[in-house]
């Protein structure tokens, strides 16, 4: 299978246009008032049209309400809803029900006690991404350019798709897949100059070298 690529917090046009055109699989929008990456309905309608079918477009909140689900589907029209939240399991289900939509539930990781949940989320999320759980007192749970120990995720037997996140770069992509083996990465600090200021070069070098770490695995 190819490895899914994710370039996510893409605010501008530029920048959308430089991870279609690389060949990004999904591109990601974030709904997080608190993040430097925030769009709002307007942008992320325009966002959306200009995607139109060239990538699947994914929805990032954090324990949105239903209220804010109903505005961002209207206006980015998403394939995927990400949940980075503390959503549990249950309102997990919620969500995919309500909305008919797939659901990629958010697992922050540190240690090997923050997998005990997985085989939960895993029955109720169409798929599952891992990050690194974000330090007490961050000021939002991802984007923080934060890498964990991908060690945790090796010989992982889940009955779902997984993909990998957090801190990763051109130069760290394949040693994140090597060792996961997950079927996709997702990217947003490390193809950045400053935080929400997405660089075309960078995302082209990460799309280039996520896309040469998967024939080195074959
Ligand atoms: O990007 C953000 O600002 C953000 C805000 C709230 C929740 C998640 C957020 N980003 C996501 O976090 C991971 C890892 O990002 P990074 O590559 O370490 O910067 C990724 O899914 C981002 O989209």
């Amino acid at each position: 299978m190819p490895l899914v690529v994710k370039i996510c917090g893409l605010s501008t046009r530029a920048t959308l246009d430089a991870a279609l055109a690389a060949g990004a699989d999904m591109v990601g929008f974030v709904f997080f008032a608190a993040s430097p990456r925030h769009v709002d309905l307007a942008q992320a309608r325009e966002l959306g049209d200009a995607t139109a079918g060239r990538a699947a477009k994914v929805a990032l909140t954090v324990d949105a309400d239903n209220a804010l689900f109903e505005g961002v589907i209207a206006a980015l029209r998403p394939d995927i809803l990400q949940l980075h939240g503390h959503e549990s399991v249950a309102r997990v289900a919620e969500i995919r029900r309500t909305f008919g939509l797939p659901v990629m539930k958010v697992l922050g990781v540190a240690t090997p006690a923050d997998l005990a949940p997985l085989p939960d989320y895993a029955a109720v999320a169409d798929r599952i991404l891992f990050d690194a759980r974000p330090p007490k007192g961050a000021s939002r749970p991802g984007g923080l350019g934060a890498v964990f120990d991908w060690t945790l995720l090796r010989d992982l037997d889940l009955a779902r798709p997984f993909m990998v996140s957090g801190g990763l770069t051109a130069d760290n992509v394949a040693e994140a897949v090597r060792i996961t083996r997950a079927g996709g990465v997702d990217i947003s600090s490390g193809v950045e100059t400053a935080p929400g200021v997405k660089d075309p070069d960078l995302i082209r070098a990460f799309i280039r070298a996520a896309r040469a770490s998967q024939e080195l695995m074959i």
